[in-house]
């Protein structure tokens, strides 16, 4: 949606999108939707190599809320709930669009995976999530919706997603926990299962390139998706369209979730050239 179309869906409501690294990550994607239709954002980045991109970013959207927050540490997370806090009081939205795990441990076998990084996987990419979540709970008196972000390698098993899969299958069933917790207090929470969209993160990812060819040439809509319709998505979720969805997975993937086998009409590729000539 440009901000020609802008319905102001989002006027008057402030929230805090976790996960920016930079103009590519899905968090920016839904920054931009959502401050399109009237938003203002808070925004977090992790760490002094993102702060240089992230400082940009924030001043495009007019945020002067921009925070450097590691969410394995609490004292970090509480640290920003706090200021946003002094700053706003309360908030309408949280977005956590973060996932980490070792890149050695994102090709192989899962069954190698280590007892060290399967704890700071499932740490960062499914409790941050409850973490976060809670704080942000505290600061919604009169309701207000959440969105994390997720990937069909919770659901089936997917080339080199590996202990991401697992963590994504925690994360998804976290999100019904946490809507049930906070659905009596007037809070949605929901996940988007994005499909697979060039970024940092998924750049770690083993064969990311041929994942993403075979997701064009077989979802149903024979292409990829954008950070923008992830964003649009996002606003749907995040807005007063969404009133009535909370505990959901919801796919914006393409429809690729749906396939069970190569396409006919898709050419067969292999994972070095990307595509094999017939
Ligand atoms: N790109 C895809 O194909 C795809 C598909 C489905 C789901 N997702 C999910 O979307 C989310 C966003 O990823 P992205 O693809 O935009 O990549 P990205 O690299 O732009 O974003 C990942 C973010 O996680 C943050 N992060 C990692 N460890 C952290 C920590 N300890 N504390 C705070 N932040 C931390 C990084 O700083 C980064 O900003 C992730 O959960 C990812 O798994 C991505």
């Amino acid at each position: 949606m440009s901000s020609s179309e802008r319905s102001g869906l989002m006027d008057g409501k402030r929230g805090l999108i976790m996960g920016l690294a930079n103009d590519k990550s899905i968090a920016w994607g839904i920054a931009k939707a959502l401050a399109d239709q009237g938003a203002e954002i808070a925004l977090s980045y992790q760490g002094d190599a993102m702060k240089k991109r992230a400082e940009p970013l924030a001043k495009e959207l007019g945020s002067n809320l921009l925070f450097d927050c590691d969410v394995s540490k609490e004292e970090s997370v509480a640290a920003m709930f706090a200021a946003i806090g002094d700053a706003w009081g309360k908030i309408d939205f949280l977005v956590h669009a973060i996932g980490y795990s070792d890149k050695e441990q994102l090709r192989g076998r899962y069954v190698d995976t280590t007892h060290e990084n399967f704890l700071k996987t499932m740490d960062i990419s499914v409790y941050s999530f409850t973490l976060v979540g809670r704080y942000a709970a505290a600061m919604m008196p009169e309701g207000g919706s959440m969105v994390t972000l997720t990937y069909y390698g919770a659901e089936r098993v997917m080339p080199h997603y590996n202990v991401m899969g697992v963590a994504k299958a925690a994360l998804e069933a976290s999100v019904r926990y946490m809507a049930e917790d906070l659905g009596k207090e007037n809070i949605r929470v929901n996940a988007i299962s994005a499909g697979p969209i060039k970024t940092l993160a998924a750049s770690g990812i083993g064969d990311f390139r041929y994942i993403l060819k075979w997701n064009e040439l077989n979802s149903p809509l024979r292409r990829n998706v954008t950070q923008d319709e992830v964003g649009k998505s996002a606003l749907y979720l995040l807005s007063d369209l969404g009133s009535g969805v909370t505990g959901e997975t919801h796919h914006v993937d393409a429809g690729y979730h749906l396939v069970g086998m190569k396409a006919v009409d898709a050419p067969d590729i292999d994972v070095v050239s990307g595509r094999k000539d017939a």
